[in-house]
Order: structure tokens, then sequence, then C-alpha cells
């Protein structure tokens, strides 16, 4: 169900907002979830409200082809077929689940758009069945979020705006909701522009990353790749990692270890993870992952990989953040690794040696999402 893959969308915008500037051009796919990512002020809901039409500035906007905005023309808001998801669900208090849900529908299905996402199928994804015949006022906040997340979508967009629909969440409704929208990404074919400063949310949701800076567009590109290149500031925040797709291998019983084959090794991780042959993503972050010379001997580490080192930054800092590729050869899955420039120098290392890259610890991320095809 997903779009055609050389489907793009073109987003070019330039202008001033008070004195504030903004200058961004990129191409992304226009399928599966791009996420909108940078520090507070530096221009993402500004992005998105240009998308919607909200804001008029200078650019082109076009949506696999079909262009929303030139230097001609500048379809109004009503006439661009998105759906926008906020901070706050903004439901309508005096409507059920149900009239909310159905809102947008009768606005664009009552007046002849296909009928391409249906609501059985957005409450079944969105597990609001049962809240249906229920006021806004009595839902949580992680149901009233679910809830505006359908009701955007049954107005059959082509395109759905997030903007940072998870942050007014705490912690445990933000992680009840993330869940669907991960099967929504899944199932679902419309393209995602999702505008968040959590980098975690990001990893989990995002196929593809736009970082941002002060109004500027810093790299664009898809998700595992801008994770793993040093010289990108989310390579440099504490929390810096990578997600790889990975497949189980088998299941050793006797210690309750699950071999993961990735491309370029495999990792032994705690717990029984499915079925030989089924997927699994993983997250190994930059903090969890040092280097050796040797194979490590008389070590509790039990994940130790070939791999070899491609390039390290900053090279004049007291941490530096190296990324390898895993395999004698360094041509599999690239890695972060957090390294003193103190041990770096007294290893001797340098782009292009072979090392060990052990690694103390694998977290598990849905499968599919912010990652490639898997290993074969
Ligand atoms: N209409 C406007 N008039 C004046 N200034 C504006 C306008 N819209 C946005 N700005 C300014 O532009 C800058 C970028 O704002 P924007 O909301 O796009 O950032 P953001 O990255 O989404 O930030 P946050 O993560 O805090 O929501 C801010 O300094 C904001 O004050």
């Amino acid at each position: 169900m997903r779009g055609d893959p050389v489907s793009r969308m073109e987003v070019r915008f330039r202008g001033a907002l008070g004195r504030f500037a903004l200058d961004v051009a990129f191409e992304v796919p226009a399928r599966g979830i791009t996420a909108l990512f940078g520090p507070s002020g530096c221009g993402k809901t500004s992005v998105l409200r240009c998308v919607a039409g909200l804001q008029r500035l200078e650019g082109r906007f076009a949506l696999d082809g079909d262009v929303w905005q030139d230097g001609r023309h500048f379809r109004p808001t009503h006439k661009r077929p998105i759906g926008y998801v906020f901070q706050e669900a903004n439901l309508f208090p005096h409507l059920s689940v149900r009239a909310n849900l159905l809102y947008g529908h009768r606005r664009t299905v009552g007046r002849g758009v296909p009928e391409t996402i249906r609501e059985a199928d957005v409450v079944a994804l969105l597990g609001i069945g049962h809240l249906l015949d229920r006021a806004p006022l009595n839902l949580s906040g992680g149901e009233r979020q679910r809830v505006a997340v359908g009701r955007a979508l049954l107005s059959q967009p082509r395109l759905l705006l997030m903007d940072e629909p998870l942050a007014a969440l705490d912690r445990m409704s933000k992680d009840d909701i993330l869940p669907y929208l991960e099967r929504l990404h899944e199932v679902l074919s419309v393209p995602v522009l999702y505008v968040s400063h959590d980098i975690a949310e990001v990893e989990r949701l995002a196929d593809h990353l736009v970082l941002l800076r002060a109004g500027r567009v810093v790299a664009n590109g898809p998700l595992a790749e801008l994770q793993s290149d040093p010289s990108l500031p989310i390579a440099r925040l504490p929390e810096a990692g990578v997600t790889l797709p990975a497949v189980v291998e088998g299941f050793e019983a006797a210690y309750g270890l699950t071999t993961l084959a990735l491309d370029g090794g495999t990792l032994q991780v705690p717990g029984e993870l499915g079925p030989p042959g089924s997927r699994r993503g993983i997250r190994i972050a930059a903090s969890d992952v040092s280097l050796a010379r040797r194979p490590p001997e008389g070590s509790t580490i039990l994940n130790a990989l070939p791999a070899r080192i491609l390039k390290a930054e900053p090279p004049d800092g007291v941490q530096m953040t190296a990324v390898v590729a895993l395999g004698p050869a360094g041509t599999g899955a690239r890695l972060l690794a957090r390294v003193t420039r103190k041990s770096w120098d007294l290893l001797g290392l340098a782009p292009g040696e072979p090392v060990f890259a052990q690694i103390k610890g694998v977290a598990l991320v849905q499968p599919g999402t912010g990652t490639d095809d898997p290993p074969d």
C-alpha cells in the first residue's frame, strides 16, 4: 500500500517571519514518515504552516508533482488535501468521538473526494472503537490524540502534518500511543511530515529526517544515514545511537539468549525474540559501544564484533564519536561508538583501522520502522 517509490515532496520556502529568517529547501520521499527535527525555535512549525498554506512565504511546494504553491500559484489552505494534528487534540467538546471523527469525512467524502481511508479501519488501527460514544472531556490525553489522528485521517488527506503530537503527553501516555502511530505507519500509505524535538520519538517513527537549525536545513536523508554521520549535531547528543534492522537466527534456551543477525555480524541479546527468520528492529546507543584492538579475553561482554573505523569527530574533543562499519572489511551496518580522545590516541586508532566493537546494550524497537530492509 506504500506509494510509488519515486514520488517526492518538494519543499522550498524563504522569507522573514518577524525577525526570524526561514530559508529551507529539501526534497523527501512522498511516503513514510519524514521528521523535521531541530532545537526549539529553528523553524519546524513554520515549515508545516507554510506547507499547510497557513503562512505565506515565497517558495514552492509540490506533492508527487501536484503543485500547491509556486511563483504564480498559491492554493489556499482549505483546498489543500491535508490532515493536521497539533500538540493539543482540539476536539469539538460538544460532539461525541464518533461525530468528531466524521467531521472531516463529511466535508470531503460528502463532497466527492474518493474514500481511500475508511472509518472502520481507522477505528480499528487506533483502538478507539470503545470510545465512539464518549465525549472528548471523558478521554485521557493519549485517547484524545488518537481520536485527533483518526479525525485527520478520515478527511482523506494526501499528506498528514503532525506538529509535536505527543509533546503534551506524559511519558506513559506517549508510550501508549507510539505503537498505534507505528502501526499506522506500517499500514497506511499517506505520507507524514512529523515535527518533533524528541530524538527517541523520531527514531521510533521516522524513515527520513530533515535536520533544521536557525531556519535552515543542516541535513536531509534516510534516518539511519543521518544517525551514523558523526559530523551532524544528533551524533553529539548524549543519547545518540543508531537503529538497525535485524533477523532472529535462533534462541539458546539454556541461557535465555536470542541470536540476531545484522548486516555484518551477529549479536546475542536477552529474551526470546521470536521464531527464526522474524524481523526485529534494534537500537544501539553510542554510549553502549566501545572499541578494542583485539577480541576481548576474560571479559563479560558477549558481543564484540569485527568492524572498521570510518571516521571520528570532533577530533579535538574530550569525547569523540566514532562511526564504525561492521564486518572485517567494514562493509556492514554502521554503529556509533563513544570514546575518549585519550583512549583513541593510546590505541593509535584512525579511520580505516580494524577494530572490535564491544556492545554492552541493545534496545528493541518496532520492526520495519526507522530501518531499511533487513539483511538477507
Ligand atoms: N508569524 C510570525 N511572526 C513573527 N515571528 C514568528 C512568526 N512565526 C514564527 N516566528 C518566529 O520564528 C521562529 C521559529 O518558530 P517556529 O515555531 O517555527 O520554531 P519551532 O522550531 O517549531 O520551535 P518549537 O520547537 O519551540 O515549537 C521563532 O523565533 C518564532 O518566534
